[in-house]
């Protein structure tokens, strides 16, 4: 039997969508009145379990599950010791460094000197500045990182953009990119050495698939 995880949330839909095109229906999920955390595919060949996104790699790395869906940004983030299988093509998004459009701070370097940055991703915050030489404070925050800038607690925020609207619609503007991210099939590493429950058939034909649809 073979345990993926999937991420509840924005990657939920395409995830679902994607296991359904190899065979492997875990719709069910998307039903709103459904409470179950674990669900068997109608096919009796594989299982799934509905966790937080940040939370996809901790199952993998544990070996509770074989396969997981989880944003590029959270494995930068978590350095989860897992192996990055196949990138998805969804989920598209980048994190980014943004500040007040009517701040003065249009580069990166030109943030004060022990300025505070307000993130869910402290740690990429954390290396990116390091890597600039620039002394900042890290504050950590777990969502609603625009209100950080809007209410004097931060200068800068270091958070994920894909649209764009949310920034604009709170008066911020991006100033850097730190990297782009997509949606990633991670593995735990003994599942594929093993090939547990057959997986290793199912991460070809998942291959195949993000191929065929890109
Ligand atoms: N506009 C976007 N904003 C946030 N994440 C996005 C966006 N577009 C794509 N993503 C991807 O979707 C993933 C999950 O985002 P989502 O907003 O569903 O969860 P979350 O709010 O980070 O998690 P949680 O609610 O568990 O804290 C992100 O890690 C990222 O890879
Ligand atoms: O560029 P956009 O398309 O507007 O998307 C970006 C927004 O989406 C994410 O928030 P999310 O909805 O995950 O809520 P959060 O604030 O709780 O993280 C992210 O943190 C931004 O706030």
């Amino acid at each position: 039997m073979i345990t993926v995880a999937l991420p509840k949330g924005g990657l939920l839909g395409d995830s679902i969508r994607l296991f359904k095109s190899v065979g492997l229906d875990f719709s069910a999920f998307l039903d709103s009145s459904n409470r179950q955390l674990q669900i068997y595919d109608p096919t009796g060949t594989a299982k799934a379990l509905l966790v937080r996104t940040h939370d996809v790699p901790v199952y993998v790395e544990y070996g509770q599950a074989d396969l997981g869906i989880a944003g590029y940004d959270v494995l930068r983030e978590k350095k989860p010791k897992v192996a990055n299988l196949i990138d998805l093509k969804f989920g598209k998004c980048r994190l980014s460094v943004a500040v007040k459009e009517s701040s003065s701070y249009r580069r990166t370097v030109d943030l004060p000197p022990h300025g505070r940055v307000a993130s869910k991703f402290v740690h990429c915050a954390r290396e990116y500045f390091h890597n600039l030489n620039l002394p900042v404070e890290i504050v950590p925050l777990y969502g609603s990182v625009e209100l950080g800038p809007i209410t004097g607690m931060s200068e800068a925020i270091v958070d994920l953009v894909s649209t764009g609207k949310t920034l604009r619609e709170n008066g911020l503007v991006e100033i850097d990119v730190l990297f782009e991210s997509s949606a990633y099939l991670i593995g735990h590493p003994l599942s594929y050495r093993l090939n547990t429950g057959g997986v290793n058939e199912l991460i070809g034909k998942l291959r195949e698939q993000v191929l065929t649809t890109v």
